[in-house]
C-alpha cells in the first residue's frame, strides 16, 4: 500500500509520540500508518477490532456499538469490534459503499510471544480488487481502473488500464486531445467501463474525477505511473518479450496506467496475479457510443428508477451460468461498430435455432458452475475444496455441450460456433487430476479434513485407516475386557475432552483389574484407561492430526498442479460464456418471434413491424410500428397525444438498433440497418439537484452534447426538447435544434414534440417528415391506437388525457372553456407561426413576437399557475367549489 510521509506524520501527530502508548497500541499504530486510507481490522482473539477514527466510521456505517478500550497516551481509545467468523457480511457492506479494508491477523504464537503477538496485514479488500465469491455480485464485473495523463504542449494524452481481477481480463486504451475534449472522453469511457475503483496519480487533475475523497477514488504516488516501468511490468506479467501481439505497440500513457494498476492489484492480493495472462487493447471508435443518459434512458441494465428489472438485461437474461449473464451485460454496454462481429452472432443464433439445440444446451449449462471465478481463485490460491469439486463436475459437462454445439454447424466451416466448439475441448489431464484427487463431496474447509478422495494418496489413506479402524478395535476391546473382568455392562468409549476410556458402574468397581488406571469419577461410574488403550489412543489421535496436516500439504500441491491449466480453463470459461449468452438470445428470439436483422453498408434504418422488447412483454396487445430512415429521410417529427406511445416508439427504434449491433435478433418482422456510430437520447425531464442543475439545465446540457457529437451515422432521440422553459424560448430552441440536426449533423433523428408549429418543418426541409401516434375521440374521451401514421397529429387531446387521469370534471370544464378562448385568440395573432416565416433564424435571434398581448399572457400564466397549485385530493368539496370560482375569476378578467 502507498503511504506518503506526510500521512504518516499526520498519524503520529494525531496520536502523540509512539513511546507513550501501550505496546499493543504502538503495534497497531505502526500497522495503521501503512494503511492510512483504509479501515484496519485488527485481530484480537476471536474478534476483529477497529480503533480511533476507523472505529467511529465503521460503527456509523455498520450500525455497531462504539465503545472505548482503556486509554493510551492518556486518551480513551475509541473502539468497535466484530466476531471473527462474521467478517464477510460486514466487509461486503463496507466495500459496497466504497470503503477499503486491511485485515490484520495474529501470526505469532500467543503462548511464546513476549509483548503483543506478532500481527500482519494478510488481506486487503478494496472495491475494485474483490475475488471472494461472497463479496462479489454474481452477474456483474467490478473492475479496477487506473488513469494516467501526460500533457505535452497543450495536448493531453490519457491512458487507461483496467482489470477485472475476478476474471483476469486486462484492457488498455489511449486517447488524446485538448483538456476539454479529453475530459469529456474520459467521462464517457468511465461511464462505459463503470469501474468499482479508480487509481490516479496524486498530481492529476481532481476536477476530472468525482473526487469526494472516498476510497473508490484512490490516489497513488506519481512515480507508480512511470511509462517505461509500466511497459516492463506488462512484459513481466504476461511473460512475453513484446506487446505487438496484443495490438499495444506505440502506447505510452496506457503503459503508465497499467504499471500503477498491476502494482496496486498485486499489493492487495499479497501475491502475483498468475491468472492475468492476456491483454486486449481497445481503440477509440470500436464501440457504438452511448453516454450515461442514454444508457439510463434506454434502461439497458437498470431502470430509470435504479431497479434491476424490467430492463433489457433482465428480459434477455435466460443465461444459466453467471459467466453468461456477465457477458450479456457486457455486450449490452459494448455494442461493436464492426458489423461482422454482430453478423457472426446472428449466424450462430440462426444455427442454434435451426438445429433446435437451445433447450438441451440450456439444461446442460445449468449444471456448469462459475468456472471463470473458480479459475481465478485457483490462481490466487484461495479456491476452496467445494470450488474444485464443482469445477470437476462442470468440466464433466463439456462433452455433452460440445455434442449439442456440433449439431449446429457444419464441420470444417469457420464460424463462431466452430470456435466455441474448439474452446470446449475437455482438458483431460486437469479433469483426471480433479477426479482422482477431490472427494465426491468434500468438506467446506481444508482444515476440516475429508477433502481428498480415497486412493489418491497412500499415506493419507493409511492415516485415515488408523482412525477409521478405531471403531472395530474398540468393539473388540470391549468384548475382550468384558470377558476378562466379568463386568457385563463395561463400556469402552471416547469423548473429546477425556479421550478414550473404559466405564464401569460403581457397583462393579471391585472387579476392576490392577492394570486399570482411574481417569475420572462420575456420580454413578468410574472411568479408566489401560496401557493398551493408551497406546491405541496416542496412535489414533495423532493419526487424525497427521491426516489433517497431510491434507493441507496435498491441497497446496493440488492448487500448484492446477496452475498450468489456468489458461485452458480461461479459454473454456470464455467459450461457455459465449455459448450461454447466444443460447439465451436464441431462446428469447424463438419465444417472442424475433427476426434476424440485416446490417448493411448503406445509410438506412428500416424497421417493419417493430415492437418495444420490454413493453411488448408487459401488455396484452402491443401495436407494431414501422420506421424508415434513409439518405433522403433523416428526421421524423413525431406528434400525438400524451400517452399515445411516442416515447415507446422512439425507444423501440433505439433498442432494436442496439440489439442488432450486439448480435441479437430483434423484435420486428424485418430490420435493415446501416452503419451506426453513436446513439444519443434526450428523453424525460429529471432534475439533477445533487449536481446543482435544474431540469432545463440538464435538458440543455444533454442537447449540447448531442449537437456537438452527433454525425450522419448517429441515431438521435429527442423527446419534447424545450419544454423545460417558457413556450417561446422552448419553441425557438426546439426549432433551431431540429434544424441543426437536419442540416449540420444529418443524423437519423426521432424528434417528438408537442409544438405543433414544428410540424411545418418538412415544408422547408425535405429530409424531415411528419408522423404521428393516432388516437380517436370516443364519447368525450380518448382511445389510443398506438399506431404510427404519416403526417402530423390533428390535435393534442391534452384535456381528454387529464380527464382520464382523474382531474375533476369542474376543472376540465373550466379548462375546455379557456382553451376555446385561447384558440380563438391564437387565430387572431398566430404569433408562434411567425417563427417559421423567418428563413434562417438562430435561436438567439428569436425575439418574442411583437404582436403578442402581454396582458393576456399574464392572465393565462396566472390561471395556469393557479391550476397547477391545486391538489384535488387535498380539497374538500367546499374548497373545490371556491377554487373553481377563483379560476373563473382569473379566466374572465
Ligand atoms: N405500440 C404500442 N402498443 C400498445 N401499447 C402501447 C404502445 N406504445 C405505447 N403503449 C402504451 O402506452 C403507454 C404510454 O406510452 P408512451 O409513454 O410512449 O406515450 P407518450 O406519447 O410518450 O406520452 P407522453 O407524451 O405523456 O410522454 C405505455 O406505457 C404503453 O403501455
Amino acid at each position: 500500500m502507498t503511504t506518503t510521509p506526510s500521512e504518516i506524520n499526520a498519524a503520529a501527530v494525531k496520536n502523540g509520540p509512539a513511546e507513550k502508548h501501550t505496546p499493543m497500541m504502538q503495534q497497531y499504530l505502526r500497522i495503521k500508518a501503512d494503511y492510512p486510507t483504509m479501515l484496519v481490522f485488527y485481530r484480537m482473539g476471536d474478534f476483529y477490532e477497529l480503533f480511533h477514527d476507523d472505529a467511529e466510521k465503521a460503527a456509523r456505517i455498520l450500525g455497531i456499538t462504539l465503545t472505548a478500550r482503556g486509554a493510551s497516551n492518556g486518551n480513551p481509545i475509541k473502539m468497535c469490534g466484530i466476531p471473527f467468523h462474521s467478517l464477510d457480511p460486514y466487509l461486503a457492506k463496507l466495500v459496497k459503499l466504497g470503503e477499503s479494508c486491511a485485515i490484520c491477523e495474529q501470526i505469532g504464537d500467543p503462548a511464546t510471544s513476549k509483548g503483543p503477538v506478532e500481527r500482519k496485514v494478510m488481506r486487503v479488500v478494496t472495491p475494485g480488487t474483490l475475488t471472494d465469491a461472497d463479496l462479489l455480485p454474481e452477474k456483474a464485473e467490478r473492475p479496477l481502473l487506473a488513469v494516467c495523463m501526460i500533457s505535452q504542449r497543450k495536448v493531453v494524452t490519457t491512458g487507461l488500464a483496467w482489470l477485472s481481477l475476478a476474471s483476469g481480463g486486462l484492457k488498455l486504451m489511449e486517447f488524446s486531445g485538448d483538456s476539454r475534449t479529453v475530459g469529456l472522453r474520459l467521462k464517457q469511457e468511465l461511464e462505459r467501463i463503470a469501474p468499482a475503483e479508480i487509481l490516479r496519480a496524486d498530481a492529476s487533475g481532481a476536477d476530472l474525477f468525482d473526487d469526494d475523497g472516498s476510497a473508490h477514488n484512490q490516489r497513488v504516488p506519481d512515480w507508480h505511473f512511470d511509462v517505461v516501468g509500466g511497459h516492463k511490468a506488462l512484459l513481466d506479467q504476461l511473460n512475453v518479450a513484446t506487446l505487438t501481439g496484443f495490438g499495444a505497440d506505440g502506447l505510452g500513457a496506457a503503459f503508465g496506467a497499467a504499471g500503477a494498476l498491476l502494482r496496486y492489484a498485486q499489493s492487495t492480493q499479497g501475491r502475483g496475479l498468475q491468472h492475468v495472462r492476456s491483454l486486449s487493447t481497445e481503440t477509440e471508435n470500436e464501440f457504438i457510443g452511448l453516454d450515461a443518459a442514454t444508457r439510463r434512458n434506454l434502461e439497458l441494465t437498470e431502470t430509470i428508477r435504479g431497479q434491476e428489472s424490467p430492463t433489457l438485461f433482465s428480459l434477455l437474461d435466460h443465461c444459466r451460468t453467471a459467466m453468461g449473464s456477465r457477458l450479456l451485460r457486457h455486450w449490452l454496454h459494448h455494442a461493436r461498430r464492426d458489423q461482422n462481429v454482430a453478423r457472426a452472432r446472428h449466424a450462430a443464433i440462426a444455427a442454434l435455432a435451426q438445429s433446435d439445440a437451445a433447450g438441451a444446451l440450456s439444461a446442460t449449462l445449468a449444471e456448469v458452475p462459475d468456472i471463470e471465478r473458480i479459475t481465478t481463485r485457483i490462481a490466487l490460491l484461495s479456491a476452496r475444496p467445494r470450488d474444485l469439486a464443482s469445477l470437476r463436475d462442470g468440466l464433466r459437462q463439456l462433452p455433452t455441450l460440445r455434442r449439442s454445439v456440433q449439431q449446429a454447424f457444419i464441420a470444417g466451416e469457420e464460424s463462431l460456433l466452430a470456435t466455441i466448439h474448439a474452446a470446449l475441448a475437455t482438458p483431460a489431464i486437469c479433469l483426471d487430476l480433479l477426479e482422482r484427487a477431490v472427494a465426491p463431496e468434500p468438506a467446506a474447509m481444508v482444515r476440516d479434513g475429508g477433502v481428498f478422495a480415497r486412493g489418491f494418496d497412500a499415506e493419507l489413506d493409511e492415516l485415515r485407516g488408523l482412525s477409521e479402524n478405531a471403531g472395530q478395535f474398540l468393539v473388540d476391546l470391549e468384548t475382550r475386557e468384558r470377558a476378562r473382568t466379568g463386568i457385563a455392562n463395561l463400556r469402552v468409549e471416547y469423548n473429546k475432552v477425556h479421550g478414550f476410556y473404559i466405564e464401569v458402574t460403581h457397583g462393579q468397581t471391585d472387579k476392576v483389574p490392577d492394570d486399570y488406571r482411574r481417569r475420572q469419577t462420575l456420580k454413578n461410574a468410574e472411568r479408566y484407561i489401560t496401557p493398551e488403550l493408551k497406546v491405541f489412543e496416542d496412535k489414533a489421535l495423532s493419526a487424525q492430526d497427521k491426516a489433517l496436516v497431510r491434507e493441507k500439504i496435498l491441497y497446496d500441491q493440488l492448487l500448484a498442479d492446477l496452475a498450468p491449466h489456468i489458461g485452458t480453463l480461461q479459454t473454456i470459461s470464455q467459450g461457455l460464456a459465449q455459448l450461454d449468452t447466444l443460447t439465451a438470445l436464441t431462446t428469447h428470439a424463438l419465444q417472442h418471434n424475433w427476426c434476424a436483422p440485416q446490417l448493411v453498408a448503406e445509410p438506412c434504418l428500416v424497421i417493419c413491424e417493430g415492437r418495444h422488447p420490454v413493453v411488448e412483454n408487459q401488455i396484452e396487445r402491443f401495436i407494431a410500428n414501422d420506421c424508415t430512415f434513409n439518405d433522403e429521410r433523416r428526421l421524423l417529427l413525431i406528434t400525438g397525444p400524451n400517452m399515445g406511445g411516442k416515447s415507446t416508439f422512439m425507444r423501440q427504434v433505439a433498442l432494436i438498433t442496439l440489439l442488432a449491433y450486439i448480435g441479437s435478433y430483434v423484435p420486428a418482422t424485418s430490420a435493415t440497418i446501416g452503419p451506426i456510430d453513436r446513439i444519443f437520447t434526450r428523453i424525460g425531464a429529471t432534475d439533477d439537484l445533487a449536481g446543482g442543475r435544474s431540469t432545463f439545465m440538464v435538458e440543455m446540457t444533454e442537447s449540447a452534447a448531442i449537437l456537438n457529437g452527433a454525425t450522419a451515422q448517429s441515431l438521435v432521440l429527442m423527446d419534447e426538447v424545450g419544454r423545460g422553459t417558457s413556450t417561446f424560448d422552448g419553441l425557438a430552441l426546439a426549432w433551431a435544434i431540429a434544424r441543426h440536426l437536419i442540416d449540420a449533423s444529418r443524423s437519423f433523428t426521432l424528434f417528438a414534440t408537442h409544438y405543433f408549429e414544428l410540424t411545418q418543418l418538412p415544408e422547408s426541409h425535405p429530409s424531415a417528415a411528419n408522423v404521428h401516434l393516432s388516437a380517436v375521440e370516443h364519447k368525450d374521451s380518448i382511445v389510443f391506437l398506438h399506431a404510427v401514421q404519416a403526417g402530423p397529429a390533428s390535435q393534442s387531446y391534452g384535456l381528454q388525457v387529464a380527464q382520464l387521469a382523474g382531474v375533476p370534471q369542474a376543472v376540465i370544464k373550466a379548462a375546455r372553456k379557456h382553451l376555446a378562448r385561447l384558440e380563438s385568440q391564437a387565430l387572431d395573432t398566430t404569433p408562434q407561426l411567425d417563427l417559421f416565416a423567418l428563413p434562417c433564424v438562430e435561436p438567439e435571434d428569436v425575439a418574442p413576437a411583437p404582436s403578442h398581448d402581454d396582458a393576456n399572457i399574464a392572465a393565462n400564466d396566472a390561471l395556469l399557475d393557479a391550476l397547477a397549485a391545486i391538489d384535488p385530493d387535498a380539497l374538500t368539496p367546499r374548497e373545490a367549489l371556491e377554487q373553481l370560482y377563483q379560476l373563473k375569476r382569473l379566466a374572465t378578467p
